[in-house]
């Protein structure tokens, strides 16, 4: 049976980070196991870590020459993704509950951007929590995080009733930390500190060095139509994403229920509507650059504490090469993405079955898990997509045995700011050589003729 990465716990001693990055040794009481060890030599920031299994190490580091993979160091993101992962379900608990609210009464709280895109409470909720995790865990001197949100339409004289509900939420939630083996404030954050927070992520990313990029409710439209929505943050160190974790909360037990849209489902399903319960299943899915693995475990339910590593199981792309055989899957939104010409595209290279039309990431977590074999999307001539859009999504695909390119087969790249510069024309993700190349061959043969 495999085994997760590894399986230590973070929720023993964690140190605590002050408002300008000084770490003041103040560790928590409130919280389950005692699996630390100390280091020799501290580092500044962090003067605990999670116990590293060297045993298990070795078989991993063994499974990934046998799988031909370079083996970075192995313990080296370890902390970082513990807590990314612990951070990534509590945004998951926090998201169905504004979205099971929004869904019960319309209210005020979906906002529109400048660009006429949409923004929830979630969004700048998801984008507070998780940045004052990062820096009570890490700092927050040294912390950059590259986040899709900013707080200008927060601070507007008229959102003081939206502020006021995204500070609730985030207090909301963070009142829950210890549950998910994190610690939380010691007192509820006041309306500075979660501008604060959101404020923090506005790093631009770059070539070198180590930053975070978020995107914390990914597919907003999906979110607020109660459908699919992932919450999506990786870690970037000299321009690679080194880990990936996804939060997918509506992923559905059954990949049929994939292709459930509420509005439309009498129409392009047929199926009846899920229940609730076999809806909301959701899980988080995760990977680190270089160890040939991927896993999923399942969100923590409300009765629940996340003992590590919380049920977790590997995933690994689908075997199925032959096109006639693959689903693809693609964006829910025309003007995202066209859908006449991936028609064209699936045309040529093959492809028998209707394409999977799902809001968010979730299309990544579905190409990992096996669910779908292909994801296309080319965005209208001008449009630059973003690195949060992306950077979880490719590192899991890869790690669970797939492959993510532009459309000429150059790999995303995550080092040159806020935009994946340099993209050809679109982004292709699939479970395998054969079925990429196939891919690449039709768009070079129908681009010309396309208008994009
Ligand atoms: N015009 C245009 N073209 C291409 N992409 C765009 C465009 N506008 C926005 N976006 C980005 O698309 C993100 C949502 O992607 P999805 O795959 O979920 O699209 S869809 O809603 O299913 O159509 C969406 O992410 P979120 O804003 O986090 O939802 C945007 O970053
Ligand atoms: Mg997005
Ligand atoms: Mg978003
Ligand atoms: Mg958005």
């Amino acid at each position: 049976m495999d085994m997760p990465l590894y399986c230590s716990s973070l929720a023993a001693r964690v140190p605590h980070v002050s408002g300008d990055g000084r770490v003041n040794n103040k560790f928590a009481s409130n919280h389950v196991g005692s699996l630390f060890f100390q280091h020799q030599n501290p580092p500044k920031q962090i003067l605990s870590l999670p116990k590293f299994d060297q045993s298990r190490s070795s078989s991993i580091m063994e499974d990934q020459k046998s799988l031909g993979v370079a083996s970075p160091e192995p313990e080296k993101y370890y902390q970082e993704l513990d807590v990314a992962v612990r951070a990534v379900q509590m945004a998951c608990s926090l998201c169905q509950r504004v979205q099971d609210r929004l869904i019960s009464k319309s209210n005020d709280q979906i906002q529109s951007k400048d660009d006429n895109s949409p923004v929830t409470v979630a969004d700048w909720s998801v984008q507070a929590t998780v940045s004052w995790l990062l820096s009570e865990y890490f700092g927050r001197k040294n912390l950059s995080i590259v986040a899709e949100e900013d707080v200008q339409k927060l601070s507007k004289a008229d959102a003081s009733e939206l502020l006021v509900a995204v500070v609730n939420t985030v207090n909301e939630c963070l009142a829950e930390a210890p549950r998910f083996g994190l610690k939380g404030p010691d007192k509820a954050l006041g309306t500075s500190e979660v501008l604060e927070a959101i404020s923090h992520c506005n790093s631009s990313g770059g070539p070198t060095g180590r930053f975070w990029t978020l995107d914390p409710v990914d597919g907003t439209l999906g979110f607020v139509r109660g459908d699919q929505y992932a919450i999506a943050l990786a870690l970037i160190e000299d321009g690679d994403v080194v880990l990936g974790v996804l939060g997918c909360p509506n992923y559905p037990m059954r990949k049929e229920w994939l292709s459930y849209h509420h509005r439309y489902h009498r129409i392009i399903t047929k199926l009846t509507p899920p229940t609730s319960e076999s809806w909301d299943k959701g899980f988080v899915t995760y990977a680190m650059k270089g160890s040939g693995k991927a896993w999923m475990q399942p969100l923590l339910q409300s009765n629940q504490k996340l003992v590590w590593p919380n049920s977790a199981r590997p995933v690994r792309v689908s075997s199925i090469d032959d096109p006639a055989l693959a689903t693809f899957c693609e964006p829910v939104e025309k003007a995202n993405s066209s859908h006449s010409f991936t028609a064209g595209l699936a045309h040529t290279m093959g492809l028998r079955k209707q394409p999977l039309r799902v809001y968010s990431m979730v299309k990544y977590a579905a190409i990992a898990r096996g669910d779908a074999e292909i994801f296309m999307k080319f965005a209208r001539a001008g449009y630059k997509e973003k690195i949060w859009d992306h950077a979880a999504g490719v590192v899991i695909i890869q790690e669970a045995g797939g492959m993510v390119t532009d459309a000429r087969g150059q790999p995303l790249d995550f080092s040159k700011g806020i935009y994946l510069e340099g993209l050809d024309r679109g982004v292709i993700a699939s479970a395998g050589a054969i079925l990429h190349d196939k891919i690449i061959s039709a768009v070079d043969a129908s681009w010309d003729s396309s208008c994009l």
